[in-house]
């Protein structure tokens, strides 16, 4: 009876990957990870030049990502049929093998796999990698501290109405706002009518090659990569606050 290892890669960076996911990269034989039709997938990359010369791959590939709403109705049923047949066949690969899902950031945080965990769990052994999540590698490419004394920090998904974002952006003190790419104009705004903008940074592919870095105010244009999260610092209790 083999197991089914998800192993976070942390945000990119390879040398930022735990030694326990280095290990478990190094030493697998079946490798599977989600990725876009037509792309090589982020966690994929990560791990390039990692894998044993004789592993076998599962390119997990997204029956759609944004050619059609994701509160659509189709949407839904496309990806819970995509998750229901990858449950099923790396179960049934499990039962002879070790399986490895690679997941970029920490997997129980926002990650992909949770789609699978839900599915497998009770019926598969499962083991979870903890990885450093995506935001750290960008609020460490700021510099920073993203959070002190008694900042509130709150976690948000571009994928929320304005009308939520601006009231969560108004009740806290440091802002993590992740699945910005084509939603960056809505947080813009949400943020603008918050009064935040003039301290938000735009972090674009943190800790990957291509990382930007730069001020929100100053990006011009509504459009970026789905790697990319907008921060804003907390300011603590006061400015020696930090403990
Ligand atoms: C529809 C949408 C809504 C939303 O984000 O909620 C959404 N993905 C969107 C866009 C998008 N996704 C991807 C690209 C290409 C990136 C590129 O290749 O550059 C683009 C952009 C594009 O296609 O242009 C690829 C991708 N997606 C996921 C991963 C894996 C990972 O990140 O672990 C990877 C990397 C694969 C790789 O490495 O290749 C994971 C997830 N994507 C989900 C939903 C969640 C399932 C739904 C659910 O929760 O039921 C799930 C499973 C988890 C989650 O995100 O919570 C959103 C539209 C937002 C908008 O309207 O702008
Ligand atoms: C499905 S969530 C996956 C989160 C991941 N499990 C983690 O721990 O960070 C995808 C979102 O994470 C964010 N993200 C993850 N890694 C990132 C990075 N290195 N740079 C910028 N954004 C990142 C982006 O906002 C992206 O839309």
């Amino acid at each position: 009876m083999g197991r089914i290892i998800c192993c976070g890669l942390g945000p990119g960076d390879p040398d930022l990957m735990s030694v326990r996911a280095d290990r478990t990269v190094r030493a697998a034989s079946h490798v599977a990870y989600f990725r876009k039709k037509g792309r090589p997938g982020q966690a994929r990359r990560i791990v390039e030049g990692m894998l044993a010369p004789d592993v076998t791959e599962y390119p997990m590939e997204y029956p759609v990502t944004t050619e059609i709403a994701f509160d659509s109705v189709e949407y839904v049923q496309l990806l819970a049929g995509f998750h229901d047949e990858w449950a099923e066949r790396l179960a049934r690969l499990s039962r002879a093998v070790d399986v490895v899902v690679l997941c970029e950031g920490d997997p129980y945080f926002y990650g992909s796999f949770m789609h699978l965990h839900t599915r497998l769990q009770g019926r598969v052994e499962i083991e979870v990698i903890a990885g450093i999540p995506g935001m750290v590698g960008c609020w460490n490419g700021v510099g920073q501290p993203i959070a002190l004394g008694d900042d509130v920090t709150t976690v948000l998904m571009g994928t929320l109405a304005e009308d939520e974002l601006e009231r969560h952006m108004r009740d806290s003190d440091a802002l993590v706002v992740m699945k910005t790419g084509r939603n960056l104009a809505k947080v813009r705004r949400a943020l603008s009518s918050a009064g935040r903008l003039d301290d938000a940074w735009l972090v674009e592919r943190g800790t990957m090659p291509g990382e930007r870095v730069v001020r929100l105010a100053e990006v011009d244009g509504g459009d970026c990569p789905y790697f990319a999260i907008v921060l804003v610092h907390g300011k603590g209790r006061h400015p020696d606050a930090a403990e």
